[in-house]
């Protein structure tokens, strides 16, 4: 590891944004592998200057310009991390080797125990090794990032980042395959520090995204802090310098190749261009079907978030038969995994499109008589079963249930829109051994699975051919929910 070298020292004090990109340039160019405690005490030391409360005037700063960031406070910060590691654990005898369970779980203790007592966890701005050496406060992603940051800066180059939708622990060891548990996940669930990644049920979960996790190199570990970087000032606003950061070091991430297996790190570039797009730069539509196109080639299709990344812009856009796809597709991933207690997090995401924004596209889309309303459209009928149907098949041989009556009454009202005549052009081909698929979810080989068929019927192929029952299902569960409130 380089450290922190005088190449970087000169850059100091940081005045703009352009002296940062060149400090991360410096670091992922240099032929050692980049700092990442320097790099997360700088990006945590610009967010929390432009965002935190203590300067919470907004800020009139000049354009681009940074409140100075002097030298002596990042490198007392990163003398004081690097005091903290080598002052807890002895690695005089373990030269150059690869790290064990135990140091990896001495140092997981050592951040935990060094923690605050309790704070509200879920607050931002709590992701940076800034805000762990002045703040003494961490999230779930901070203490994962700052285990791995502490083991290499005691010199353990094998300990790595391993990154699902919604958790993060650690890989090391001679082939890197060994795994450890090393921050907690959730509320209320007790921490597995120092475990192995789950073998048992939650290997089935959405959570341990099927053993198909973000294995990050250390520029991908630089991916994940800036990704981490959180602009936002308050509930509406958001800093406009930290943002435009953020947005300048993925696209050096970008450019230098580390983003191609990061399809989370490409979607949150896809939002920041969303909104502010660069000159020049693809389109933020290119970057979701970049983020998806990822997924598909390195995780064999099994993230659900690149689907709803690209769902979400196409929404905000109004682009309502697109958007029916991309939910179709991010169900077409979840409908292989089993609910569990640990999937919270993607089951508010699909709850919300089930129950918010497909219901206020109809409100929307209901009012208007143009001709060529998507109620007249078969495919975006055959996408919205599709859409129910992988949630339904989610639930099937889960030990949680996911639907409820609260369901219900959005989706029989959304698919009642449809004419009977469009309805009855999507075709739903029942496979012979459809049933089959109930328990063994296989997961399917290639990307969507082509709902559509030459003669322009729209056909819910192979899987999805438990649609026919999908409505049954749904009315059962309604019936059964009624009788219950009923009695
Ligand atoms: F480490 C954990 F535990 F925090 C799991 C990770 C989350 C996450 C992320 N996220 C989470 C998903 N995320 C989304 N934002 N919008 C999303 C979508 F619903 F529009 F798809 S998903 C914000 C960025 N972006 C980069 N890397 C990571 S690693």
């Amino acid at each position: 590891m380089a450290g922190f070298i005088d190449r970087d020292k000169v850059l100091f004090p940081l005045k703009n944004i352009s002296s940062v990109v060149e400090i991360f340039k410096n670091q992922l160019e240099s032929n050692h592998e980049p700092d990442l405690a320097l790099l997360s005490i700088i990006a945590g030391a610009v967010e929390n200057s432009l965002t935190c409360r203590s300067n919470v005037s907004i800020q009139v700063v000049e354009p681009k310009t940074l409140p100075i960031l002097e030298l002596h406070t990042i490198e007392d910060l990163y003398n004081k991390f690097h005091a903290i590691m080598k002052g807890a654990i002895d690695v005089s005898k373990s030269e150059n080797k690869v790290c064990t369970r135990e140091t990896i779980k001495k140092v997981s203790d050592v951040v935990w125990n060094s923690l605050t007592r309790s704070y509200y966890k879920d607050r931002a701005h709590l992701q940076s090794l800034y805000s762990y050496l002045t703040g003494r406060k961490l999230d779930c992603f901070g203490v994962a990032f700052a285990v791995v940051a502490g083991c290499q800066a005691l010199g353990f180059s094998d300990v790595h980042l391993a990154l699902s939708e919604d958790h993060a622990w650690v890989v090391f060891g001679e082939s890197g395959t060994e795994t450890a548990e090393v921050t907690w996940h959730g509320k209320g669930n007790e921490d597995k520090r120092g475990q192995e990644i789950g073998k048992g049920v939650s290997a089935r979960s959405w959570l341990y995204v099927n053993n198909k996790p973000v294995i990050c190199t250390r520029a991908m570990e630089v991916a994940a802090l800036v990704s981490a970087i959180n602009p936002s000032l308050n509930a509406t606003l958001d800093a406009c310098e930290v943002a435009c950061l953020q947005q300048e070091l993925l696209w050096l991430l970008y450019d230098l190749g580390h983003l191609a297996k990061y399809p989370m790190a490409i979607g949150n570039l896809g939002d920041l261009e969303e909104i502010a797009p660069t000159p020049g730069r693809v389109p933020c539509s290119a970057l979701f079907q970049e983020a998806i196109l990822s997924a598909r080639t390195y995780y064999n299709n099994q993230h659900v978030y690149p689907y709803t990344y690209q769902g979400g812009y196409f929404y905000r856009n109004k682009m309502y038969k697109e958007a029916f796809e991309s939910w179709a597709n991010a169900s077409d991933v979840i409908r292989l995994y089993n609910y569990s207690r640990d999937d919270e997090e993607i089951y508010k995401e699909f709850l919300e499109i089930a129950n918010e924004l497909i219901p206020h596209i109809m409100k929307v889309i209901s009012s208007g008589f143009s001709a060529n309303s998507i109620l007249k459209k078969p495919e975006c009928f055959a996408n919205l079963l599709r859409f129910y149907d992988g949630i339904c098949q989610w639930e099937q041989g889960s030990a949680t249930p996911v639907l409820h009556i609260g369901w219900a009454k959005p989706l029989v009202n959304t698919i009642s829109k449809f004419d009977a005549d469009v309805r009855a052009q999507v075709n739903i081909v029942c496979e012979s051994d459809c049933s089959s698929l109930d328990d063994r979810k296989l997961p399917r080989s290639n990307g969507n699975t082509s709902c559509f068929n030459n003669n322009n019927n729209y056909c819910l192929s192979q899987d999805h051919a438990k649609s026919h029952n999908l409505i049954d299902q749904i009315e059962s569960k309604v019936t059964k929910d009624e009788e219950v409130t009923n009695l």
